[in-house]
């Protein structure tokens, strides 16, 4: 699908204008993209970028991209980003490599989030990707337990939570934030804003991977071209 991942994010690119503050999304769609946009700013296009993540600053310093200083961030124009699932509302499910809160933060602060997907992502209902939630360590059972209880109130199918473990084997993953993930499965979410709001209220959650309302523009790649959709919001 490494073609379709392309195609979505050549697309992505002609939504950049010089000058553009853009939010660096997190994960191999949007990874394809800085690549392309790399190639941009070498052939002189002039932006600079917030990145989601660490990893996501490490690949846009190599593909010669100027980052701010996360601390002097005013303004952001774009934000790029992948997401693992988008349903008709555009609704998403982020966080399949647990950078979910900063990629939020940076969505939530930005005046358009555009989504770059491969056709596999899109869905008629959220939840068949299992949901992370990013955790504080904690009393995580205790907040595992709330999560579980929020996710069968709010009406999903099911709740079972697994921490999420880190792939060297070494224990649970640490996010860039220093939390947990708790991927959640929950089947079906018939009903993502009351969802997300449950998760919202409890206090060991930092953030859920339910991106609600902050899609602007999803551009679905395919073999052999994009579809580009978008939602009118109110400013
Ligand atoms: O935490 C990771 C992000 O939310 C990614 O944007 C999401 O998991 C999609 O990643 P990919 O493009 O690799 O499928």
């Amino acid at each position: 699908m490494t073609v379709a991942k392309e195609n979505a994010a050549l697309a992505a690119l002609e939504f950049v204008e010089d000058g553009m503050v853009l939010g660096l999304g997190s994960g191999s769609t949007a990874e394809i993209f800085l690549e392309k946009l790399g190639d941009k700013v070498a052939g002189g296009l002039k932006v600079s970028g917030v990145p989601t993540s660490q990893r996501t600053a490490d690949c846009a310093r190599e593909a010669g991209i100027p980052l701010l200083d996360l601390d002097r961030v005013e303004r952001i124009d774009l934000t790029i980003d992948g997401a693992d699932e988008v349903d008709q509302a555009f609704h998403l499910i982020k966080g399949g490599g647990a950078c979910l809160l900063r990629e939020k933060i940076i969505a939530h602060a930005s005046k358009r989030m555009l989504v770059i997907v491969d056709d596999r992502k899109m869905v008629e209902t959220l939840g068949e990707f299992a949901l992370p939630v990013e955790v504080d360590p904690f009393c995580l059972g205790l907040t595992a337990q709330h999560v579980y209880d929020a996710l069968l109130q709010s009406g999903c199918k099911d709740g079972q939570t697994t921490l999420r473990q880190s792939k060297d084997g070494s224990g649970p993953l640490i996010t860039d934030g220093g939390h947990y993930i708790l991927d959640c499965r929950c089947r079906e979410i018939p009903d993502p804003i009351a969802t997300a709001r449950a998760l919202a209220d409890i206090p060991g959650v930092m953030e859920s991977g339910l991106f609600i309302d902050l899609a602007d523009v999803i551009i679905i790649g395919e073999v052999d071209h994009a579809k580009v959709l978008e939602i009118k919001r109110d400013t």
